[in-house]
């Protein structure tokens, strides 16, 4: 069974199209990328596969129950737990009034951990393995550079071991060599957890390093799907040969 079967993810915002007939299956330990140029369609898919927002018609399933039908206490507990979702913007998954080592703890604690001293090792485990160092655990994210702030913002999500991670352009505004760094250190992360993902962005490069398979959208609708290097290496649709071609041009 899949990890997540999408079936027919449609939503519209009045007569605009954000999504339409998305459907595609996610096994464990698979990496999905979803490119498109801007206003494709990306995140609103995201957001609704993430039960962020509501679509018009489809379904998530998750394990093969409807997370649309989840009540809310069972959602959120899922987004806590096995699922995670990485911002593009530190500032919208980060606390950043709490202290670097409380932002990690803190989930930690959401799922149940009590024991202060468990939680502040972890923290400071976490916080290692996206390579800030454990002098730093007591500072605010505010006082971190934005690279920093993306790799807590991934210990806060990663530390309490989901198994499906949504990334929606997760080196989305960092300079070129913090973009390479942080990709070098997620795909590390990915592998050695055996996580699976979604992760949304307009940049090949992106999607060449994380993802074992491709969907391409444009105005909403999925317009090519294939394993990432076939899709990129020998593209059927004209947008995407555009897109691929747009990109080596550069
Ligand atoms: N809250 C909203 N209200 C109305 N229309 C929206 C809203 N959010 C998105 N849209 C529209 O839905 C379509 C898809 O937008 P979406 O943001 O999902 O694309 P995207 O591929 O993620 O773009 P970007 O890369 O710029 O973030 C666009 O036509 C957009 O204008």
């Amino acid at each position: 069974m899949p990890l997540l079967a999408v079936e027919g993810l449609t939503k519209r915002y009045g007569s605009r199209i954000g999504c339409a007939d998305v459907s595609f299956d996610l096994w464990p330990g698979e990496v999905l990328g979803i490119v498109g140029e801007s206003g494709s369609g990306k995140s609103t898919l995201l957001s609704c596969l993430a039960g962020m927002q509501a679509p018009d018609t489809g379904a998530v399933l998750w394990e093969g129950r409807d997370v649309l039908a989840f009540p809310e206490a069972e959602r959120r507990r899922l987004m806590r737990g096995d699922w995670a979702y990485v911002h593009q913007n530190p500032r919208d998954g980060l606390r950043m009034g709490v202290s670097a080592g409380g932002n990690v703890g803190e989930r930690l604690m959401a799922v149940g951990a009590r024991n202060y001293a468990a939680i502040r090792d972890m923290a400071i485990d976490w916080m290692g393995r996206v390579e800030i160092g454990p002098d730093r655990i007591d500072d605010r994210p505010s006082a971190f550079s934005g690279g920093m702030q993306q790799r807590l913002q991934i210990a806060r999500n990663l530390v309490t071991g989901p198994r499906l991670v949504f990334m929606d352009e997760p080196t989305g505004g960092l300079d070129v060599s913090v973009q390479a760094r942080l990709l070098d250190l997620l795909r590390g992360l990915v592998r050695d957890l055996g996580l699976s993902v979604v992760i949304v962005t307009h940049d090949l490069a992106v999607v060449r390093l994380l993802a074992d398979r491709l969907m391409v959208m444009k105005e909403g609708r999925v317009i090519e799907a294939g394993l990432t290097d076939q899709v990129l290496d020998d593209p059927q649709h004209a947008y995407t040969q555009l897109l691929v071609s747009s990109v080596l041009q550069v």
